[in-house]
């Protein structure tokens, strides 16, 4: 492989593989070819009919800016602030469970290449290595605990502490995955992620797992885990308590409509991130980029509003800043980088992601986040 070094805006040099795939559909071909139907399936698919997925697809594309130039664009700053720690780019790694189904290293890939490049991370509760494991490999990097709430709420709580004291930064709870959304691609070739065992890390060590459902034995943790995971019964009368519980922000995830947003800042919660879950949960919902607008209206700036679903190229992430996102999650890009290769294709897709952001900010006579968010959009009805 050819490399060639950029010296991004923010003083850090980053190698880049000349003959990495570039862009998004290169990106998952590439993926394709190398893993098993099963694994890229899960990750390529959403629910349904995928409306969804092609929502957040034409919400990105009907959106058009409009550059105003001839503004001195010689240095262009990227940082954002988040809970007071300031960051050089505004992505966030979105959670997302089992990475050993891409790549033996999985979660530890991930989180090596994020600190690499001082990018959050968002670790799933359903990672293949645990929190601690994660925690370990970078303990000074910013890493946020994503929690699926489970039906045994002790071990939620259980996971929480444990995040609390592995010095993880923010618990971000998923509120749209009560159960798993009809996953038309793995219900075809009869693919069960959860069942292949790479959603381990989190339960087999964790004391209240294995006192309720583990019942002493090591191999029923799959069943365990199956069991406790649907969680219907979280209401917002959950949020009190888990705010009770910890003394990190709050975030909720998968935040589409403003009335949620306006119980979520009710509900005391430090932040949101608008998401529909990469059209993986429930089918037939709003393009997330078109969610976002009405809910970055009714927050006005009181606590953070995160991005995520369907930011595959550094234009998105423009678009989604411009539209007032305080920073973008980036989702199965990386994850089909993992897949390619491991940890540096990790960063090779999130430096070509940030590359061609600066390269948008740069055309687009936008300096700072600040003058990002003055670019006037304007929003045309397409049709697919
Ligand atoms: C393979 C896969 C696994 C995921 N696992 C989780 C998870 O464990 N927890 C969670 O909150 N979101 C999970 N997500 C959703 C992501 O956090 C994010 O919302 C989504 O990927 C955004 O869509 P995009 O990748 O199309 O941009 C997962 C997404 C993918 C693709
Ligand atoms: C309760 C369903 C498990 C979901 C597993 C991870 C996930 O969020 C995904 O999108 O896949």
């Amino acid at each position: 492989m050819k490399t060639m070094t950029i010296q991004s805006k923010d003083k850090e040099p980053h190698e880049i593989k000349q003959d990495f795939p570039v862009n998004f559909d290169n990106l998952e071909a590439k993926a394709k070819e190398i893993l098993p139907l099963g694994n890229f399936e899960y990750i390529r698919g959403g629910a349904g009919q995928e409306q969804t997925m092609r929502n957040n697809r034409i919400a990105f594309e009907s959106y058009a800016f409009i550059p105003q130039l001839l503004n001195d664009t010689s240095s262009i700053d990227t940082s954002i602030s988040l809970f007071g720690i300031s960051f050089p780019k505004p992505f966030i790694f979105a959670p997302v469970g089992m990475n050993m189904l891409e790549h033996p290293d999985g979660e530890l890939a991930v989180i090596r290449a994020a600190s690499k490049l001082n990018i959050p991370y968002a670790l799933s509760t359903v990672s293949s290595y645990s929190l601690e494991e994660v925690a370990e490999v970078a303990p000074d990097h910013t890493k946020f605990f994503q929690l699926y709430w489970s039906k045994e709420e002790e071990i939620s709580f259980s996971m929480i502490s444990r995040a609390e004291a592995a010095g993880y930064r923010a618990i971000v709870l998923t509120i749209d995955t009560t159960v798993s959304g009809w996953r038309t691609g793995d219900l075809k070739i009869n693919f069960s992620p959860l069942s292949q065992g790479f959603a381990k890390g989190n339960y087999v060590n964790d004391p209240i797992f294995r006192k309720n459902l583990l019942n002493g034995s090591y191999e029923n943790y799959i069943d365990g885990i199956l069991k406790n995971i649907d969680h219907a019964h979280l209401t917002w009368a959950h949020i009190e308590k888990i705010k009770k519980h910890t003394k990190l922000p709050v975030l909720l995830k998968g935040i589409l409509h403003p009335n949620d947003a306006v119980k979520a800042l009710e509900s005391g919660i430090d932040g949101l991130i608008v998401s529909n879950h990469g059209g993986r949960q429930l089918d037939g919902v709003i393009g997330s980029l078109d969610a976002l607008p009405n809910i970055t209206k009714v927050v006005n700036g009181r606590v953070p509003v995160l991005f995520d679903s369907g930011v595959y190229s550094g234009v998105d992430a423009f678009k989604a800043l411009a539209l007032g996102a305080d920073a973008v999650c980036i989702g199965r890009p990386y994850v089909y980088g993992l897949a390619i290769a491991g940890e540096q294709g990790v960063q090779n897709v999130m430096m070509n992601l940030y590359n061609e952001l600066v390269t948008t900010m740069t055309l687009a006579g936008t300096s700072s986040m600040e003058e990002l968010k003055k670019v006037e959009l304007v929003k045309r009805n397409n049709q697919m």
